[in-house]
């Protein structure tokens, strides 16, 4: 694909002409949610305007467009992440946290139990440490964390000597949303399969950054969410290998994932809808396959490309600092995102200047407060680059701390 051209696609993105009494936008919160591209959004108000209904296959010639267009967004975003099985391996959830946790109730509560290990990493997101810690108490299995060195590195020796004859399931961060490592999840997946374990891999900063492919990973689960990668809230992927959705039990019951209902029991509808319970994301769904055609005219190895070179940029010119630390890997070994901490103002304080020049960053533990209590720092602030992100956005990210250390000084 044509390089990237960031002027073409900013003017995708009318937020981005946003001023705040003069103080042009700087959006550097990617990594929390992406923004949203007039096809996407104009997807969504098509959907409304024209065949707005719900779905599975009602007779009327609405509902049976909403139907086609909402199962066929399922093809799409398989055929984006590589899924050979197409709708059968995608489920739509709200987001990338409920689609972990339909793995966690609907095959961790029926398979786990006392002796059995889920083994994750210190650098877990919220969303995937809390989900399997709190189904290991419920199971009375054990939860147990590859640690992270000091450049941010998973301890592979460590994950080598933990994943072991009673690892049930491997859970892990493709990207961490905390320190930009890009983690080996090929080799984690051979390690966990040699133990005739599962993996979970948790792709919600890897999908919207970089060319994803879950049959070369192998990976029997893959998590990420529309929102961080130019689609609308409100959908979330779960990709399960076929024959593992299969052998699993539904979790949320109701109308649309049944395929017959009588007063003594209950018979599921196919994939993925048993997995799919009540009024889907109709609308989401349908817009998120927009955004898959959006990343793909781009060229997912142009986003990555750039979204790389912008945190690469970020790390240098932040490590003219002497009182800046940085977390994580070194600049050329990084996803989109550059997290740090300026010595004598607390991130909070960073964000707030920041925001005075209108960059916005995050501020705070990013879902991985047990990763910030090991780094042994409250809190620390990030900036998270996408496809719309320029250098010279990353410049004012560095005048406006110069600006936060003379006020702190
Ligand atoms: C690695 C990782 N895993 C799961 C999630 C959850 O995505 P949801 O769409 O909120 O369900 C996120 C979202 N991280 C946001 C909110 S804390 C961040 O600012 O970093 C993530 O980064």
């Amino acid at each position: 694909s044509a390089p990237l051209s960031v002027e073409d696609i900013r003017s995708d993105f009318p937020i981005l002409e946003r001023e705040f009494d003069g103080t042009p936008l700087v959006y550097l919160d990617n990594a929390a949610t992406s923004q949203t591209p007039e096809p996407v959004v104009d997807a969504i108000v098509e959907y409304y305007h024209t065949y707005n209904s719900n779905v599975h296959r009602g007779l009327h010639q609405l509902s049976q467009e909403a139907s086609i267009a909402y199962e066929d967004a399922h093809d799409r975003v398989a055929e984006f992440i590589g899924a050979s099985g197409e709708r059968e391996e995608i489920v739509f959830t709200k987001n990338a946290t409920e689609s972990m946790n339909t793995v966690a109730y609907a095959w961790g509560l029926e398979e786990l139990g006392p002796g059995d290990e889920i083994v994750l990493t210190e650098m877990e997101h919220h969303a995937a440490l809390v989900t399997w810690q709190q189904i290991a108490k419920k199971t009375g299995a054990t939860v147990r964390f590859i640690e992270v060195d000091d450049e941010g590195y998973l301890d592979m020796d460590h994950a080598r000597e933990l994943i072991g004859p009673d690892t049930a399931m491997v859970s892990v961060v493709h990207v961490s949303n905390t320190l930009g490592t890009v983690n080996p999840v090929s080799e984690l997946t051979d390690l966990a399969h040699e133990q005739d374990a599962l993996i979970f891999v948790d792709g919600a900063q890897s999908v919207p950054h970089m060319p994803v492919d879950v049959e070369a990973i192998d990976a029997d689960f893959f998590a990420f969410s529309g929102h961080k990668m130019c689609g609308p809230t409100g959908v979330g992927v779960l990709y399960g290998k076929k024959h593992l959705l299969e052998e699993m039990q539904p979790y949320l019951y109701g109308g649309m994932m049944i395929e017959k209902v009588t007063f003594e029991d209950s018979t599921w509808h196919e994939l993925p809808w048993k997995f799919e319970a009540g009024t889907p994301v109709i609308a989401q769904g349908i817009a998120l396959a927009e955004a898959c055609d959006y990343l793909d005219e781009i060229g997912m190895d142009n986003v990555k490309r750039h979204g790389e070179a912008l945190a690469e940029y970020a790390h240098e010119r932040l490590s003219e600092f002497d009182d800046i630390e940085i977390l994580g890997p070194p600049a050329d070994d990084r996803g989109a995102l550059v997290s740090f901490n300026l010595d004598t103002v607390h991130a909070h304080d960073v964000s707030e200047i920041l925001n005075a020049h209108g960059v916005a960053v995050r501020a705070g533990d990013h879902c991985t407060q047990p990763l910030h209590d090991k780094l042994g720092v409250p809190a620390s602030a990030r900036a998270s680059f996408y496809i719309y992100n320029t250098r010279e956005e990353v410049d004012k990210l560095v005048e406006g701390l110069e600006d936060a250390r003379e006020l702190f000084a």
